[in-house]
């Protein structure tokens, strides 16, 4: 049986109330499984940042549950919750979010040093050399490229082998070559390193090299697609704006409700 990095059962999240009320996500079930990659796409406002933030602890449920592994996030108070976060879970943002008076080995290690955590040697190696960094561990951000910068935080997310790696349009201010580095180097931490990845992302390019594509439309999931090309993405994506979630006959399996 296929192991479970994290999973939302019925997971609802409803922001404001009377006639601000949006439904954000409508009862998600999903499961992530150990060494895959997920991409999450969907129209603008479908819920993308919502499922993410809440499957990685960073918001809370209205209703439903959320574990990573076998822990159930609801039982566990602020200060665990913040410790889970730290050492179970991997983050990469749009924005580099480097510490510019750090080096890069510095902010890769950043995490661990707060943890007061010694690193892994031989992973810490692996995944610098995964990256291509290995010669330029002593720089600091602003004498690295965007795509160095990023591939910084790529290993960042990776120092502490968490259980889920978690990244939020982790292209979106990159240049084409060096989004395909960075997409290639997520790739590789699941084939070569057994990672598991989740990522948001609007880009039918991007989501090519996720192993699945599952698809929000307001607040709910409409479809998923396993071992997307990028001609098949636009296609669903083209579909679903225009309002009609039928899944085209490409889909290999649908969880239209
Ligand atoms: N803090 C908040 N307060 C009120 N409404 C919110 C809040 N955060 C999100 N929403 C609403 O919840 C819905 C889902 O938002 P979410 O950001 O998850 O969508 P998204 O698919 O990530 O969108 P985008 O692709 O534009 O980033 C939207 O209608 C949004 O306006």
């Amino acid at each position: 049986m296929d192991r479970i990095a994290a999973a939302t059962t019925d997971l609802s999240k409803v922001y404001g109330s009377g006639d601000n009320r949006v439904v954000a996500l409508d009862r998600v079930g999903i499961a992530f499984r150990e060494g895959e990659f997920t991409a999450i796409m969907g129209p603008s406002g479908s819920g993308k940042s919502t499922l993410m933030h809440c499957a990685a602890g960073l918001d809370s449920p209205s209703s439903g549950s959320v574990r990573v592994g076998t822990t159930e996030l609801s039982t566990l108070d602020d200060r665990k919750l913040t410790a889970l976060r730290r050492d179970r879970i991997g983050f990469i943002f749009q924005a580099f979010n480097l510490l510019p008076t750090l080096t890069a080995l510095e902010n890769i290690t950043l995490p661990l040093t707060i943890a007061g955590r010694r690193p892994d040697r031989d992973w810490l190696d692996r995944v610098v050399a995964m990256v291509g960094l290995a010669d330029r561990l002593d720089h600091r951000p602003a004498q690295l490229s965007g795509g160095q910068q990023q591939r910084v935080a790529v290993a960042r997310a990776l120092a502490s082998r968490p259980a889920i790696v978690f990244g939020d349009e982790p292209t979106g201010n990159l240049d084409s070559r060096s989004g395909a580095e960075v997409l290639g180097f997520l790739r590789d931490s699941v084939r070569e390193l057994g990672q598991t990845v989740v990522m948001v992302t609007h880009d039918p390019v991007a989501a090519g090299y996720a192993d699945r594509v599952v698809f929000l439309a307001d607040g709910r999931l409409v479809d998923e697609v396993a071992h997307p090309t990028p001609d098949r993405v636009p296609d669903l994506m083209r579909r679903l704006s225009e309002g009609n979630p039928q899944p085209p006959a490409l889909h290999t399996h649908s969880r239209t409700r």
